[in-house]
């Protein structure tokens, strides 16, 4: 039986998006030649940041991607909420999986509004777009309203914020939810605190990295 994931459409935006994103290292030289010498991160708002990186994909890899389709049709969640939308390569996947599944839909949030009106022009672009809601803002205001339960949470917006996010999202989480956190390995200071909080037992969740590309993090919320 044919997948949406492989849909031609699908496809054209993927292979689209990733050739896009190799330029990713160029952009982010030309990134910080905006910011300068004489102006430190700490100068800018977040939403300025994230406005100044706005040509920056820094997407999930193709295997990364093809693992949350995976996750998605085996744990056919209802609602997956992701933090980190960017461009929409990541919520592609999830939404293919969701139109595969017959049911689920997807929120994600992204702080750049420039890059959440091309998230939605990509998913639309894909057929995707009725799966998938982007709210633009920061995560800690967009994702306090949810509809229901969360059954799959993917983290891949600033790494630091992956515990706190966690922490506000936890009454949110269904028995059996999984979280899974991008880039651990890549940065492993900032996610330090993100993986001692979902490895230690009492907690309540079973986790286990993952060392594909970046590096992932699977945890089970009991
Ligand atoms: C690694 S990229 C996401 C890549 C995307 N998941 C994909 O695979 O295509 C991280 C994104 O998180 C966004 N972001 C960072 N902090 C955020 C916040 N507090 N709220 C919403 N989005 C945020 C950034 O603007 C950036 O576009």
């Amino acid at each position: 039986m044919p997948i949406f994931l492989q849909d031609e459409a699908v496809s054209a935006v993927l292979d689209r998006s990733f050739a896009a994103a190799e330029n990713d290292a160029i952009t982010l030289d030309a990134f910080r030649s905006t910011v300068g010498p004489d102006r430190t991160i700490g100068d800018f708002t977040a939403v300025e940041l994230a406005e100044l990186a706005a040509d920056v994909y820094m997407p999930v890899s193709r295997e990364v991607g093809t693992l949350l389709y995976l996750l998605a049709r085996a744990n056919r969640p209802a609602l997956t909420v992701e933090f980190g939308t960017s461009y929409g390569i990541s919520a592609i996947h999830l939404a293919a999986a969701a139109r595969d599944n017959g049911a689920g839909r997807i929120i994600t949030t992204e702080l750049s509004a420039t890059k959440a009106k091309a998230a939605a022009g990509n998913l639309a672009e894909a057929g995707l777009d009725a799966f998938v809601e982007i709210r633009t803002g920061d995560a800690f205001e967009t994702l306090r309203e949810l509809p229901g339960p969360i059954d799959l949470l993917l983290l891949d917006g600033w790494n630091q914020l992956y515990l706190p996010l966690l922490r506000l999202l936890e009454p949110r989480l269904a028995p059996g939810a999984l979280i899974v956190a991008d880039d651990v390995t890549l940065f492993p200071a900032e996610t330090r605190d993100y993986l001692d909080y979902v490895h230690t037992p009492g907690n309540g969740y079973t986790g286990v990295e993952i060392p594909l590309d970046d590096g992932l993090d699977l945890a089970l919320r009991h």
